[in-house]
């Protein structure tokens, strides 16, 4: 998928990894899977999607990990470049949409996360292609008691060629402020963006460093 015109690379991203603001679809894809990616067409127009921009948004970045101590120091995170409100949408996490035929070449990406997770099962994928959103660490060990964001399923609304595509997508949020006003000051400007993986990623990781 070529960057639309006048998109440039987010600053820090590697020249390996293709940057793409929109998802890439898999080619294996089954219609049964590429049904279950999007909502029925008699309902499309009903499901609230958040539109996926083409641009990158200015308010994060991606910076190296220097701090002594943190897991993930000598590789990339990504960090609010301007503070972020309680509950709000930060980024979709962008990558390639695949299914059940390609699932051995994704079985050990680190980049890999589940999209649906019912009778038909898809990943999308940051390894090779992505956007900023394949940076966000997890929290575990990062010098911090907690994340301050979180993954959500989500509808997403995207422009591909002349057709609008509504899928299902992963998005970022900040954290959401909770009854006692601990997270109200949402993610301050210059803090790094964590969210949590999930035990079965930390699982599926002992596993194969045991191996
Ligand atoms: C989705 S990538 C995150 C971006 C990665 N730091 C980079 O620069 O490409 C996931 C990888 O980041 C590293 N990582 C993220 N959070 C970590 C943590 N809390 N502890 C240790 N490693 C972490 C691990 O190497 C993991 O496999």
């Amino acid at each position: 998928m070529p960057l639309p015109a006048k998109q440039t690379l987010p600053r820090n991203w590697p020249s390996s990894i293709t940057y793409t603001p929109i998802p890439v679809h898999s080619p294996n894809l089954s219609s049964t899977e590429l049904r279950t990616l999007h909502p029925p067409r008699s309902t499309s127009s009903l499901v609230p999607a958040l539109k996926i921009p083409l641009h990158s948004p200015s308010y994060i970045s991606i910076l190296p990990i220097t701090t002594p101590g943190h897991p993930a120091r000598g590789q990339h995170g990504l960090f609010a470049a301007e503070d972020l409100r309680p509950g709000s949408h930060i980024i979709f996490y962008i990558g390639f949409v695949h299914g059940n035929s390609d699932k051995e070449n994704h079985s050990t990406s680190d980049y890999d996360l589940s999209l649906v997770r019912e009778a038909v099962k898809l990943g999308v994928d940051g390894e090779q292609m992505g956007n900023e959103a394949r940076f966000v660490n997890d929290y575990r060990g990062a010098l911090v008691q907690a994340p301050n964001a979180e993954f959500r399923d989500v509808w997403a609304e995207y422009a591909h060629g002349k057709e609008t595509r509504i899928e299902r997508c992963i998005a970022i949020f900040v954290r959401e402020a909770g009854k006692s006003g601990k997270w109200k000051n949402g993610i301050r400007r210059g803090e790094e963006i964590l969210v949590s993986y999930g035990k079965g990623f930390w699982g599926a990781r002992k596993e194969m460093d045991e191996a």
